[in-house]
């Protein structure tokens, strides 16, 4: 018999967790960029401590979607809400919003001209009010966590991709975040940064932090997704538990995507 005192943790330890309450909800969202139709009747519900992949074809409206929920975007009519409350517009409410709802970009979006330490130092003291010293801890705290302490001095533009990425993620997650919203985080870094990012990743997948994530990184969601939201020109067509969606996935529209990209 297996003994499970010593058993390595699964990557099912992730996705057979119980979710709780709704988190962010998107009812009946609509988005147009001119005659763009971006997003056609969105309905999502995502819940504390779930992790949910994104997928679907270039230009289906993922990263709209992403955008939408921290309010990068507007939208044209429908509702978004956070915990119960409808996406402020401006103000401080928006930079509350901002740091609930941590984002992390394909390109980083660190600032050029501050250390790592200061990058996630700053929002810190600015938007929370957190005393200096006690944010310089955290941040000391969050860049160990995900692997790069030893670079807190230099310049974002010293470091490789990944651990600019990784940087990413500590200054977003120093602002306790309620949820991450993640945009193709890995899509800029050379293959062999990209799994450094995951696994940091999959560690706050494990940490029981709710998760939106828009990638083509399939092997992630396999490993940390509660479920797989398929989007196809600016509508979730099909949402399943990623076994179920890799392996009999319904739609056809679903079937021709993943005949593309699961052969090459
Ligand atoms: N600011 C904008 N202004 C006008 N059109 C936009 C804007 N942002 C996105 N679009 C268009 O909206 C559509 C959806 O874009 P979006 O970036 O959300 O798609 P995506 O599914 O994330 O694509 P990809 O996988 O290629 O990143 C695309 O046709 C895109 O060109």
């Amino acid at each position: 018999m297996a003994d499970s005192m010593t058993a390595e943790p699964r990557p099912a330890d992730v996705t057979t967790r119980p979710t709780g309450e709704p988190l962010i909800v998107l009812d009946h969202v609509e988005k147009h960029f001119g005659e763009l139709h971006v997003l056609r009747d969105v309905n999502l519900t995502i819940h504390r401590g779930e992790v949910v992949v994104v997928i679907g074809p270039s230009g289906s409206g993922k990263s709209t979607l992403c955008r939408t929920i921290n309010r990068l975007e507007t939208i044209d009519s429908g509702t978004i809400s956070i915990d119960g409350k409808p996406l402020p517009a401006e103000g401080r409410e928006l930079a509350r919003l901002r740091a609930d709802v941590g984002m992390v970009f394909q390109s980083f979006n660190l600032f050029a001209h501050r250390t790592v330490l200061e990058n996630v130092t700053l929002g810190q003291v600015k938007a929370k009010g957190v005393k200096p010293a006690v944010a310089k801890a955290t941040a000391m705290d969050l860049l160990e966590r995900v692997g790069v302490a030893d670079q807190a001095a230099k310049r974002p533009a010293q470091l490789s991709g990944g651990q600019q990425q990784r940087v990413a993620i500590a200054r977003a997650l120093a602002m306790k975040p309620k949820a991450m919203l993640f945009d193709e985080p890995t899509s800029a870094l050379d293959p062999e940064m990209i799994n450094e990012v995951l696994d940091v990743m999959v560690g706050l997948a494990q940490d029981g932090m709710t998760m939106v994530v828009v990638t083509h990184e399939m092997g992630f969601a396999r490993r940390a997704a509660h479920r797989v939201v398929f989007m196809d020109a600016g509508q979730v067509v099909e949402e399943a538990e990623p076994e179920t969606f890799f392996t009999a996935p319904r739609s056809g529209r679903a079937k021709d995507f993943l005949s593309k990209i699961l052969t090459h």
